[in-house]
Order: C-alpha cells, then structure tokens, then sequence
C-alpha cells in the first residue's frame, strides 16, 4: 500500500523539435497511511508526474525510471501493462464538473465505475463515505455544487479500494470550507491505509489545515526539496521553498521574483538561480542531497 517513483524522467517532444523536460529524475516514496503534498508553481510538472503515476503519459512521451505501485497482493509495476487503474491507484480529478458526463445521474456514474472494477461497493455507501447524502447521487451534474460534484468525484476514486489515491489539484475550484472537507477526506483514506500523494499549488491550504505528512517541492522538473511537511513550513531550506512560503498572505505576500522558466531544452544545471542572480548561487549540476529524513538540492557557490 504505497507507491514508490524511482528516478523518473519524462521527456516530452514537440512538433517543432524541442523538448520539454517535464520530470527529471524524480524519486518519491509515499508510503502507506500517509499524504506526500506535491507543490510547486504552475507548469513545472507536477500533473505530468500524476499521469505517470497512472500511466497515462501523453502520447509520444520518452521516460525512463519506474514507479512501483505496492498492494496487499504484492508489488506492481505501473508501466508493466497489466490494468491497475481505479482498482490500485485512483486518480482523483482537478475538475469534476469537466470528468463526469452531463447527461446521466451521478449515481449511473457511480454504478458504472462499480461494476466496472468488479467492486463490492455500493453508491449509497461510497456516498456516505464522502459525506454526501445518496439522494444527491440522482442528481444530474449540473444540479450538484462544486463541492458536491468533486465528492462524487472522490467516491468513484475510492470505489476500488484503491492502494494509491492520486488527487492532482483537487480543490482547485473550491471555497474554503469545501476545500477542507476534500482534504479532510483525502486525510481519512490515508488514515484507512492509502498512500495519497496531493498535488496543489493551495500552499496556504496545507499549512492551515496541517493535513500533509510529507512535502516535496517542484520546480522546473525536478524536487528541489522533501521532508517532514511540518519541518519543511517551519524551516525550509531551498531558496525555492523560502520565496514559495514567503509569497503566501500569513508570511507577508513576497511575490516570487521573474516567472517560471520554459521547460523545453532545459540545461541539467539548477535554474533557479536564474531567477535570482542576487543570491549567488552558481548552475553546475546538482543533486538532491538526502540528510535524515529531509532532501535539499545543492546549488554550488560562486567562487
Ligand atoms: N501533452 C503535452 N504535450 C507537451 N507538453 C506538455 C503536455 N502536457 C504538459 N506539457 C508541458 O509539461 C510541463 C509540465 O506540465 P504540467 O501540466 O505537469 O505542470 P503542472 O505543474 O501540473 O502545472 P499546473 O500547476 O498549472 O497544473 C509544462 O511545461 C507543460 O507545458
Ligand atoms: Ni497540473
């Protein structure tokens, strides 16, 4: 029950000839009973890391590295061709409006996912265990609230009892209270045994709701750093996690410097020194550095 991406990279090619570096040697471990947040600013790969999870990579792409999914029945090779999808990993939607179809009931929705999976499950029972009442479930898409929509959307994610929960952005749309009951729930799936990797770039959401055990940070393809989420808030050690925390409303608004940088042809230096020449930190290669339980990665100094 946890899920375990081993120097992964994902290479995307354009019809122009370039390349977009959109995962470069990623390693994770979620373990079981956890949630691992994925953070990081927009474009830098988190979703492409998602869809690997799920092996649904864009057609064309080049990776290398492998993600193993671990299961009560035993270790699975995600990228092995054997069918696992909704049955022992489960992606949880950014946009349940746009993924269930309008023109049937939840509940026909539901029902479908169900049997298609070969679940023991029922919809009233998977409802109630997303907090909605099952009578919602009769309703057509349109006549559900964001929140309401996006619980579905979890029910149909916890329908095969999944290992491995994936949830990329899912509570993109909602208001505060909606967020925190998504989160809560995604919270309760880890505390019944999943290993849940969020991704969001909702930081204020995860500091406030403190649901993460683990942080990795993003940026431009590649961790810049991981640990305890707690530790990481309190003191983060990448200039790229100090300036992510401190562009959030409770540490003073500093807005990021520049703009993230375009993922194609990326040099296998650390960019993000790019963006902040000041603090003198060199390119060159780097590598992300493993002390105890937390992960940096090492930026060398301008002699
Ligand atoms: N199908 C695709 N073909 C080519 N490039 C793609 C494709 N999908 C994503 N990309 C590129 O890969 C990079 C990573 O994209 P990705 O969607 O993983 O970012 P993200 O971190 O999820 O961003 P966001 O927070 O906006 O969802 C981006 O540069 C994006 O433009
Ligand atoms: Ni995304």
């Amino acid at each position: 029950m946890s899920l375990r991406v081993e120097n992964l990279t994902v290479r995307l090619p354009l019809p122009n000839g370039s390349v977009v570096h959109a995962a470069s040697d990623v390693s994770l471990d979620v373990p079981r009973g956890t949630i691992t947040a994925l953070v990081g600013e927009s474009g830098c790969g988190k979703s492409i890391l998602a869809s690997a999870v799920m092996d649904q990579l864009p057609a064309g792409a080049r990776r290398s590295g492998s993600i193993t999914v671990t299961t009560p029945q035993g270790a699975l090779d995600v990228f092995a061709g054997e069918p696992f999808r909704g049955l022992h990993a489960a992606l949880v939607p950014q946009s349940a409006a746009t993924h269930l179809t309008p023109v049937r009931t939840a509940r026909s929705q539901l029902d479908e996912t169900i049997t298609t999976l070969g679940s023991p499950r029922t919809s009233d029972e998977l409802a109630v265990r997303v907090g909605l009442d099952p009578s919602a479930l009769d309703c057509y898409p349109h006549e559900l609230s964001g929140g309401m929509a996006q619980r579905v959307a979890v029910a149909g994610a916890l329908a095969g009892d999944p290992s491995v929960i994936v949830a990329d952005e899912p509570t993109a749309s909602l208001d505060r209270a909606l967020t925190d009951r998504v989160l809560g729930l995604l919270r309760e799936c880890a505390d019944d045994g999943a290993a849940v990797l969020l991704i969001t770039h909702d930081l204020a959401s995860l500091v406030r709701t403190g649901v993460a055990d683990r942080l990795a940070v993003m940026y431009a393809s590649r961790l810049m750093e991981t640990g305890p989420a707690a530790e990481v808030f309190d003191d983060p050690w990448h200039d790229y996690t100090r300036d992510l925390l401190g562009a959030l409303p409770s540490r003073g608004l500093h807005p990021l410097p520049g703009s993230p940088p375009q993922l194609t042809d990326l040099p296998d230096d650390c960019v993000y020194f790019l963006r902040r020449p000041e603090t003198r930190q060199s390119g060159g290669p780097t590598a992300l550095v493993q002390v105890g339980d937390r992960s940096y990665r090492t930026l060398r100094e301008v002699a």
